[in-house]
C-alpha cells in the first residue's frame, strides 16, 4: 500500500482507489467520509490525472481550503490546481467566463440576501403594494423557492399551485414581483445567490457555443461531500456535467442521510434515491467505524436517530473509548445558562488543559449568541461568533463596497444608490425620485440618468452634485485600469470622504467603524499580496478589484477567521456541519426553542420534527470528547419572558449516558485524561516560513519591475531568499523563482510581487 494510503481501514481504501465509474459512501457522523474524498483526490493526482480535470464541491469554503492543504500534504502545489470549493463560490467563477453567452456582463455583480431583498423591497414599493403584506423577506424566499426548483417567471405565473398559495398568503401577486425582480437584475447586471445556480443550469441547459461539452471534457471526476444538502437544482447541474452519452461517469458522492438538515432549501434525501436510479452501475460503501468520538458521544447519537423512523440503519462503533458521561445542566434564565456555560469552559480547560479554541458553543438560532457573548467576555474568554451580523454585513463595510461595485458594475443599482448620496452630497430624496421618474420614462437606469441629470430637468446642486458623483467614479474607472485592488480601495476611501465623515464620530461605536473600513482594506491588501500564479487559470492571478469583489461577494464567516486562532466558537448548529471539536456545547434545549416552535406547530408536524432531530444528531456528533446539554426554563424572547420545558430530545437518550452537572468546585478531578492531541493526518505542507527567516519589514524596499531579470538574487517577503530563473509573459510579467528549499520554484507575477534586489 503506498504511504500516503496508510490511514485509512479497509473500507475507506476500497473507496478511496475505486477510480473509475460512479461511487456513493453513506454512512454516519465521523466515519471518515470527508477523509475518504480527500484522500481519493490526492490519489487521483498521484496516479498522474491532471488536478485541473477534478471538480470537488463542498458544503463551505474552509472545507474546501482545508482539503487542498491536505491533499497539498501528499502531492505538493499541484493541489492548488484543483477545482475545490462551494458550489457557489465554483459556478461564479464558470460563469465569469461564459456570463456573456447567456446575456450577463463577464463583471456581473453578486448580490447577497440583503441586496437581493432590498431590491425586491424598491419593486413592491414601485408597484404600490404593502410592504407589511409583502414582507420582502417572504417574497424572497418565494422566490428562492421557484429559482431552485428551475421554474421561471412565465413558469410561475402559470402554476396553480403556486398562485393559489400566494393567494392564501395574500400575496397574489408574488409573480410579478418575480418577473420585475429577474428584469430588474438582468438591467442591473446582477445575480443572487440562487441564480449562481439557476444560471449555471441555464447555462448548461441552453448549452450555447456547445458551452457544455468544454466542461464535461474538462471536469472528468467530480467529487461531492455532504450530497445529503444537494438540492434538485445542484443535482440537475451535475446530471448535465456527468450524466450524458460516452460519459465516464466518474462521479463520487459522500453523505449520511441521518444529517439532512436543508430540508427547507428544498434538499431532502430524495436525491440520494434518484442517484441509485441514475447510476444503476454504482458501486456502494458504507462504513461503520467511527473515529471523532467517544463511546458515550456515539451511543447517545444512535439513541436519538432511533426516534426517527425514515432513516437509513447504520451500525456505528467507535474505539476512542468510554470517555466521559454527557453532562446536563439546568439554569433558572438564558442569562445563568450563558454564565454556567462560561464557568464550565474555565473549569475544563484547568482540569483538561484544553485551550479556548476546543471549545464549541452550538445553538439552535443565532440570536442565542449575544448572551453567550456577553458571560465570556466577563470570564476573559476570547470568542468569535460565527454566522449572524457578519463583518461584510456591516454598514460602513457595505457601504465601502458599494463604492468598489460601482465602479466595476455602475448598473448596479443597489450599490449605486446605497452611495448615490453618501457620504452626504446634496442629492435628497426629492431630486432623486425626480431623477428617477423622468429615467423611467425614457427606459434608463440611474447610473445613465445620473449623468444626465440636467438634461432630465434635474438641476441647481443636485444636479451639479450628481454630475460630480459620476464624475468621481469616472475618474476612478481610470484608475481601476492600472491600480491594483488595495490602491483604489485607498484612494476611495480617502477621495470620497468615507474617512472623514466616519472620523467625525468619536464615540466607541464611531471609533469601531472606523477600524472596519481599515480592517476591510487590510483584507483587499492581503488578497493583493498573494502574489503567486494560478497555473489553472493559464494565465496570471487576478488581483482587478473585479476579482476580489467576487472573492468576498461569496466568503463565508469562516474565511475571516485564517488567523485568530485561540477562541471559543460560536455558532449555530446547521454551520457547523462536518466540523469537529473536542468540546461542544449544545445549548438552549428546550420545547420551542430546540425544536423549534415552527416545527412543533408545522402541518406536517411529524416531518418537521424529525428534520429538527437530524440536526441535534449533526449537533451531538460535532463533540469528540466532552460534551455538555443545557437548557434554561425561562428566557426572554422577542421582547418576552418565555417559559419552555426541557428538549424532549434529551429524553431520547439513555440515561445512563447522562451526567446531571455538580455545581462548581466539587467535582473531583478526573485523572488520566489525556489533553486533546490534534492528530491530522497530513500536516501542512509547511509553506510558511518562519519569522526569523524572513526579511524585516522596515528595511524592505521594493525594486523596480524593470530590474527584475533573470539571474538577480532577490528577497520575497513571505518566500524569503530566491533567485529569478527566467521572466516571461508579455504586459503581465510573471518570474519564476528558486527559492530555498522549503518553499521551491514559484511563479510569481511581478507587478504585484515585493520583491527585493539583494546582493
Ligand atoms: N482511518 C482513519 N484513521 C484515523 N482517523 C480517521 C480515519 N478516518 C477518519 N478519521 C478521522 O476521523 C474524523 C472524522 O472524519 P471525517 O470528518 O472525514 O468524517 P465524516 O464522515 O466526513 O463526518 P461528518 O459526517 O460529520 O462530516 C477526522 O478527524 C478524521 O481525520
Ligand atoms: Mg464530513
Amino acid at each position: 500500500m503506498s504511504d500516503y494510503l496508510s490511514g485509512l481501514n479497509d473500507i475507506q481504501y476500497k473507496a478511496v482507489t475505486h477510480i473509475n465509474g460512479p461511487l456513493l459512501v453513506i454512512a454516519g457522523p465521523g466515519s471518515g467520509k470527508t477523509r475518504v474524498l480527500t484522500y481519493r483526490i490526492a490519489h487521483l493526482v498521484k496516479t498522474g490525472i491532471p488536478p485541473w480535470e477534478i471538480l470537488a464541491l463542498t458544503f463551505t469554503n474552509k472545507a474546501a481550503r482545508e482539503m487542498k492543504e491536505r491533499i497539498a500534504g501528499v502531492v505538493g502545489d499541484k493541489a492548488n490546481q484543483i477545482w475545490a470549493g462551494t458550489f457557489h463560490s465554483i459556478f461564479a467563477r464558470i460563469l465569469r467566463s461564459e456570463a456573456e453567452k447567456i446575456g450577463f456582463p463577464s463583471n456581473f455583480s453578486i448580490y447577497d440576501a440583503s441586496d437581493a431583498k432590498s431590491a425586491i423591497t424598491a419593486i413592491i414599493k414601485a408597484q404600490g403594494l404593502d410592504p407589511k403584506v409583502y414582507a420582502a423577506n417572504k417574497v424572497y424566499s418565494r422566490i428562492s423557492m421557484a429559482k431552485n426548483q428551475l421554474v421561471s417567471p412565465q413558469a410561475y405565473a402559470t402554476d396553480p399551485d403556486r398562485i393559489m398559495q400566494d393567494k392564501s398568503a395574500k400575496m397574489p401577486y408574488v409573480y410579478k414581483i418575480y418577473d420585475l425582480y429577474v428584469k430588474k437584475c438582468a438591467q442591473s447586471g446582477a445575480m443572487d445567490f440562487d441564480d449562481l445556480l439557476y444560471q449555471m443550469h441555464r447555462l448548461l441547459d441552453l448549452n450555447p457555443d456547445n458551452v457544455v461539452e468544454k466542461y464535461r471534457k474538462k471536469f472528468k471526476y467530480v467529487l461531492v461531500d455532504e450530497f445529503q444538502d444537494t438540492n434538485s437544482l445542484q443535482y440537475g447541474i451535475i446530471q448535465l456535467l456527468v450524466n450524458y452519452p460516452g460519459s465516464p461517469r466518474n462521479i463520487c458522492v459522500v453523505g449520511d442521510d441521518a444529517q439532512s438538515i436543508y430540508a427547507f432549501r428544498g434538499a431532502t434525501i430524495q436525491n440520494i434515491l434518484d442517484f441509485e436510479r441514475d447510476y444503476p452501475e454504482l458501486v456502494v460503501y458504507k462504513l461503520e467505524q467511527n473515529y471523532r468520538s467517544t463511546n458515550y458521544i456515539v451511543q447517545a447519537a444512535n439513541d436519538v436517530i432511533a426516534y426517527n423512523s425514515k432513516q437509513i440503519r447504520k451500525k456505528i462503533f467507535t474505539d476512542k473509548g468510554t470517555g466521559e458521561q454527557i453532562k446536563v445542566m439546568r439554569a433558572v434564565t438564558d442569562k445563568e445558562e450563558a454564565r454556567l456555560v462560561a464557568e464550565s469552559i474555565v473549569e475544563m480547560k484547568n482540569r483538561l488543559h484544553l485551550k479556548n479554541e476546543d471549545f464549541a458553543i452550538l445553538y439552535r438560532v443565532n440570536a442565542q449568541s449575544r448572551v453567550f457573548e456577553e458571560a465570556l467576555k466577563n470570564k476573559r474568554l476570547a470568542y468569535k461568533v460565527y454566522g449572524g451580523m457578519s463583518f461584510y454585513e456591516r454598514k460602513e463595510v457595505k457601504d465601502t463596497l458599494s463604492y468598489l461595485r460601482t465602479i466595476i458594475n455602475p448598473k448596479d443599482e443597489e450599490a449605486l444608490a446605497r452611495i448615490v448620496n453618501y457620504p452626504t452630497r446634496g442629492i435628497g430624496d426629492t431630486s432623486l425620485t425626480k431623477l428617477r421618474n423622468a429615467a423611467a420614462e425614457r427606459g434608463l437606469g440611474l447610473w445613465e440618468a445620473l449623468k444626465a441629470a440636467p438634461q432630465l430637468g434635474v438641476g441647481g446642486r443636485a444636479g451639479r452634485s450628481m454630475v460630480e458623483f459620476v464624475a468621481m467614479i469616472e475618474t476612478f474607472q481610470r484608475w481601476a485600469k492600472d491600480d491594483d485592488a488595495y490602491e483604489l480601495a485607498k484612494r476611495v476611501v480617502r477621495m470620497t470622504g468615507i474617512n472623514d465623515q466616519l472620523k467625525k464620530d468619536k464615540t466607541a461605536e464611531g471609533k469601531a467603524r472606523v477600524d472596519n473600513v481599515q480592517e476591510l482594506l487590510d483584507g483587499i491588501k492581503s488578497f493583493v499580496e498573494e502574489d503567486e500564479v494560478d497555473e489553472l487559470l493559464d494565465d496570471v492571478l487576478d488581483k482587478s478589484l473585479t476579482s476580489y469583489l467576487q472573492n468576498i461577494a461569496l466568503i463565508t464567516d469562516f474565511d475571516n477567521d485564517a488567523n485568530e486562532n485561540d477562541r471559543v466558537k460560536l455558532m449555530s448548529v446547521h454551520a457547523a456541519k462536518g466540523l469537529e471539536f473536542p468540546a461542544v456545547f449544545i445549548v438552549g434545549l428546550e420545547e420551542n426553542l430546540f425544536p423549534s416552535t415552527m416545527a412543533l406547530k408545522a402541518k406536517d408536524s411529524r416531518s418537521a420534527t424529525d428534520e429538527e432531530r437530524r440536526l441535534f444528531y449533526v449537533a451531538i456528533t460535532r463533540a469528540e470528547q466532552y460534551l455538555t446539554l443545557s437548557y434554561a426554563s425561562s428566557r426572554y424572547r422577542f421582547g418576552k419572558m418565555q417559559y419552555n420545558n426541557s428538549s424532549r430530545f434529551l429524553e431520547e437518550i439513555s440515561p445512563s449516558c447522562l451526567a446531571l452537572a455538580q455545581p462548581m468546585g466539587n467535582r473531583a478531578t478526573v485523572s488520566g485524561v489525556k489533553r486533546y492531541q490534534n492528530s491530522r493526518p497530513m500536516a501542512n505542507s509547511g509553506r510558511q516560513l518562519r519569522k526569523s527567516e524572513l526579511p524585516k519589514i522596515k528595511d524592505f524596499r521594493p525594486s523596480p519591475v524593470q530590474k527584475l531579470l533573470p539571474g538577480v538574487k532577490v528577497m520575497h517577503e513571505r518566500f524569503g531568499k530566491g533567485k529569478i530563473i527566467a521572466v516571461d509573459g508579455g504586459d503581465k510579467k510573471v518570474a519564476t523563482i528558486l527559492f530555498g528549499e522549503r518553499i521551491g520554484e514559484k511563479r510569481i507575477m511581478l507587478k504585484y510581487a515585493k520583491l527585493m534586489i539583494i546582493d
